[in-house]
């Protein structure tokens, strides 16, 4: 399996999601900077959590237009699966690649804790390690992480399994009480039509690990490369 991960002036979970993605893999993904034009054949390409340009403008508004994200799109509609993780993931609503967008946290704070997450879609690239319905506990960490989409589109969404997690109690229940960030539906991550790219705004790899204070994280990774080996 090949895999690749984008770094933006501003990235700093570029490395921790490549040493997830190595313990997953048994090889090490290929750094790409954020001014190359190319990119080879891959089978996966992480677009990191991070700061890219300072959050300048909107969190991922200026990194969407670095010259590689032409590339990441070319690939993208070839169907190499993208996975973007908090700031990858307003990078990819930001190039069009996920439906949406990301707003300011509705208590205008910067949150950082852990959360659980229920599993709504189990049957993709990503998640295929979990049942439906599976908790896990992730590590959130962003200042714009609340999710929203026009109602139509977000029905249409739905009915075609591109929710792919929602803010939960430990024990699977989605209410506003455990929405941290104000997110439409308690929507943490969702998946284009094709179920080929996945953006959430919690972090699987500040938990992949016994070492980091747990493992659930690990399960995203062992489920792209079950996938895509
Ligand atoms: N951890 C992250 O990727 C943070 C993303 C972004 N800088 C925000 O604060 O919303």
């Amino acid at each position: 399996m090949k895999a690749a991960v984008i770094v933006f002036p501003g990235s700093n979970c570029d490395r921790d999601v490549a040493v997830a993605l190595e313990a997953s893999m048994g090889s090490k993904p290929l750094m790409v900077w954020h001014r190359d034009t190319q990119l080879p054949d891959l089978d996966l390409i992480v677009v990191p959590g991070g700061f890219s340009y300072g959050d300048y403008l909107r969190c991922g508004a200026m990194a969407a237009h670095s010259p590689i994200m032409r590339e990441v799109k070319a690939q993208a509609d070839k169907g190499t699966r993208v996975l973007g993780i908090c700031n990858g993931f307003q990078i990819l609503t930001e190039t069009g690649l996920l439906p949406g967008v990301l707003m300011r946290n509705r208590n205008l704070k910067f949150i950082c804790k852990d959360v659980y997450l229920r599993v709504e879609n189990a049957g993709t690239d990503f998640t295929r390690k979990h049942k439906l319905g599976d908790v896990v506990r992730y590590p959130i960490a962003h200042a714009e992480g609340n999710y929203f989409v026009e109602p139509e589109t977000f029905r249409a969404m739905e009915g075609n399994g591109q929710v792919a997690f929602r803010y939960c109690s430990k024990h699977g229940e989605v209410s506003d009480a455990v929405n941290p960030n104000g997110a439409l539906s308690n929507v943490a991550g969702v998946y284009n039509a094709a179920k080929t790219v996945l953006g959430l705004m919690p972090h699987p790899e500040r938990l992949a690990e016994d070492l980091l204070g747990g493992r659930d994280g690990k399960a995203m990774f062992d489920s792209l490369v079950e996938a895509l080996r």
